[in-house]
C-alpha cells in the first residue's frame, strides 16, 4: 500500500484558520483541508511545509510550532500527517493553484467536510480554543 509523510499547516490568525478545498480529482477530493503536501526525500517537515505553503497559498513561512502527528489508514493509502501551527508568516494566503480557500473561525470547523484523518486535529483545535 502507498505510504506517505505529509506536512500540514494550521495557518492561524487570532481565532481563525485558512482552509482550502481539495480538487475533485485528488485523493479525498472535494473535501476541505489544511494546506500542505508530501514531504520530499531529504526535506525536514518545516522545509516541506514552507515549500508547500508557498506553492499552494503563496505565503512565506517564518517559523512553525509542532502541533501533533496523526497516522491514518484510508485503505488505498496510509498517511502520516505532521501538523504544525503556522502563526508567523508574511503575505496574504489565497488559493494559488486555483483552488477555493477561506478564513474560517476555528470554532466553526465542524461545519466543513474534512478527510477522516482530520477529526483528531479539529478536536484538538476546538479543545484549545
Ligand atoms: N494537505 C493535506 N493533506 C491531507 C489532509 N488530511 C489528509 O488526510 N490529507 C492527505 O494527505 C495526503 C497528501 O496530501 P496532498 O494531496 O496535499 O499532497 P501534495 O500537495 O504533495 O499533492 P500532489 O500529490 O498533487 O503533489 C493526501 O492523501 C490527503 O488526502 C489535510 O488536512 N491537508
Ligand atoms: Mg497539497
Amino acid at each position: 500500500m502507498k505510504q506517505v509523510d505529509v506536512a500540514v499547516g494550521i495557518i492561524k490568525r487570532e481565532s481563525q484558520t485558512y482552509i482550502c478545498k481539495r480538487p475533485e480529482d485528488k485523493h479525498q477530493g472535494g473535501l476541505w483541508e489544511f494546506p500542505g503536501g508530501k514531504i520530499e526525500v531529504g526535506e525536514s517537515v518545516a522545509q516541506a511545509l514552507s515549500r508547500e505553503l508557498h506553492e499552494e497559498v503563496a505565503i512565506r513561512v517564518h517559523s512553525t510550532e509542532e502541533f501533533m502527528r496523526i497516522e491514518h489508514d484510508y485503505g488505498d493509502k496510509h498517511v502520516c500527517l505532521h501538523i504544525h501551527i503556522v502563526a508567523d508568516f508574511s503575505g496574504e494566503p489565497h488559493g494559488a493553484e486555483g483552488q477555493q480557500g477561506a478564513w474560517v473561525d476555528i470554532a466553526a470547523l465542524n461545519d466543513y467536510a474534512f478527510p477522516e484523518a482530520n477529526v483528531a486535529i479539529i478536536n484538538k483545535l476546538l479543545e484549545q480554543s
